[in-house]
């Protein structure tokens, strides 16, 4: 029988005039000294727009009065197993930007982004996400390298069927 997939959501704040984003230095656990939007995993009975919101309030101080699901990762590698992230974008954020336990945040221009340590798959995704698409990606990994990948742009709704999947009981 196949397991049940890991499930993160992972939230990325943006300026009013959407040329900066707010990353932060993960500084503890998974992903420890790269940087990345804000997110984890859902807690029990909550959805993944709520585990979303929460996770930004937690790790940077920051309520988004605009919620966008933007997209869908599926991560699967022999050593993890399956992962799905669900990406989103926070717009019209309110509150003040701190640093948390787990992340030091740090504003960046989208323009000038590098990639430099960040996660290997996010040089292939982040942009599809910063033209403002919505998508679903599929990554395959062994030993750490990606061996498969495929983005696809896929209509919003679709992506609510994914999340209304998720959410159901
Ligand atoms: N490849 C990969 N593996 C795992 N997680 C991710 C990636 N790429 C990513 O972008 N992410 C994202 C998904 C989540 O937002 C984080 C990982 O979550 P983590 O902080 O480890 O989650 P929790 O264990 O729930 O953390 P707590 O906040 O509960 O301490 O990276």
């Amino acid at each position: 029988m196949a397991l049940s997939p890991q499930r993160y959501s992972v939230i990325f704040p943006f300026s009013d005039d959407g040329k900066q984003v707010l990353l932060g230095l993960k500084k503890r656990g998974m992903g420890v000294g790269l940087w990345n939007g804000f997110g984890g995993k859902p807690e029990p009975g909550e959805s993944m727009d709520e585990c979303a919101c929460r996770e930004l309030k937690e790790e940077c101080g920051l309520e988004a009065r605009d919620l966008q699901h933007v997209g869908v990762l599926l991560m699967s590698s022999a050593k993890s197993g399956q992962k799905e992230v669900f990406v989103y974008k926070a717009k019209d954020i309110v509150g003040d930007v701190i640093e948390s336990d787990e992340m030091e945040p740090r504003w960046f221009n989208v323009a000038d982004l590098t990639y430099k340590d960040t996660y290997k798959e996010a040089r292939e995704w982040w942009p599809t996400m910063l033209k403002g698409h919505t998508f679903v990606a599929r990554f395959e990994f062994v030993d750490g390298d990606i061996t498969f990948q495929e983005i696809s742009h896929v209509e919003a709704k679709q992506l609510a069927l994914l999340r209304s999947a998720v959410n159901e009981p």
